[in-house]
């Protein structure tokens, strides 16, 4: 029997700290497959998020931007991603790769899609490459598919079928309470469900779950429960 507990983290490449939790949750996918727990990954539009509830971009508030760039650099560290940078564009307009994605996950494999995912953060957050442009996106994923299948996710990108995904997961996430990303909707085994916002409360996921002490930043193994 599969297991009904899962996190369903909403993320958007645009967004560094959706690139903290997905490497985060990514890492630890095998040790919560052993809790019976699943992990999947949802590509949003954060500006639709923010547009649908009012929020704004934290880097446009100063004092919050300050803080960013030393929370940024913290992160960086914590969860090894030292080669992060801001890129020169920025924010890049995110809804050719965040749909592209989305034809990825219904016509490849599971692992195929989260590699997609992950290239999306190393060309814009580490190799400052604009994604939004066709020709950078698809080099970006030129290493993981065909040239024609790469033509028919470009294709993809640009159609209405792929704009609605977008959008249908974007409202989705805000009618699951988000305001930004990383957005992660929870369920225990128990069939409970919360919600986390950031890639810095796995430790009260983990104790919702039941696979930690609310301490631990790191699922316990499950021996020692
Ligand atoms: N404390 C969170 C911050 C996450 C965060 O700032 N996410 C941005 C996108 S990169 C956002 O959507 N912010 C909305 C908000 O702060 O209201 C973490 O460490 O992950």
């Amino acid at each position: 029997m599969t297991s009904m507990a899962r996190i369903k983290t909403y993320l958007d490449c645009v967004s560094p700290y959706s690139y903290y939790a997905f490497t985060f949750l990514n890492k630890h996918r095998e040790a919560l497959k052993s809790h019976d727990v699943s992990v999947e990954f949802v590509p949003i539009f954060l500006r639709g998020v923010n547009v649908a509830t009012g929020n704004q971009p934290p880097g446009t508030l100063p004092a919050k931007a300050a803080y960013l760039a030393i929370d940024i650099e913290n992160a960086k560290r914590y969860f090894g991603l030292s080669a992060l940078k801001k890129p020169s564009v920025f924010p890049v307009l995110t809804v050719k790769p965040q749909r592209g994605l989305i034809y990825i996950k219904n016509n490849f494999p599971e692992e195929t899609y989260i590699e997609a995912f992950r290239l999306l953060w190393v060309s814009l957050w580490e190799q400052n490459k604009d994604i939004s442009q066709e020709a950078q996106l698809a080099e970006t994923w030129s290493g993981l598919f065909k040239e024609e299948e790469l033509k028919r996710i470009i294709e993809a990108t640009g159609k209405e079928e792929y704009k609605d995904a977008l959008m249908e997961n974007t409202n989705e996430a805000v009618q699951n309470g988000a305001f930004g990303v990383p957005w992660s909707v929870v369920r225990n085994a128990k069939g409970e469900e919360t919600r986390f916002f950031g890639s810095d409360r796995f430790h009260f996921m983990w104790e919702f779950l039941g696979i930690g002490d609310g301490v631990g930043f790191v699922p316990s193994p499950k021996s020692v429960l």
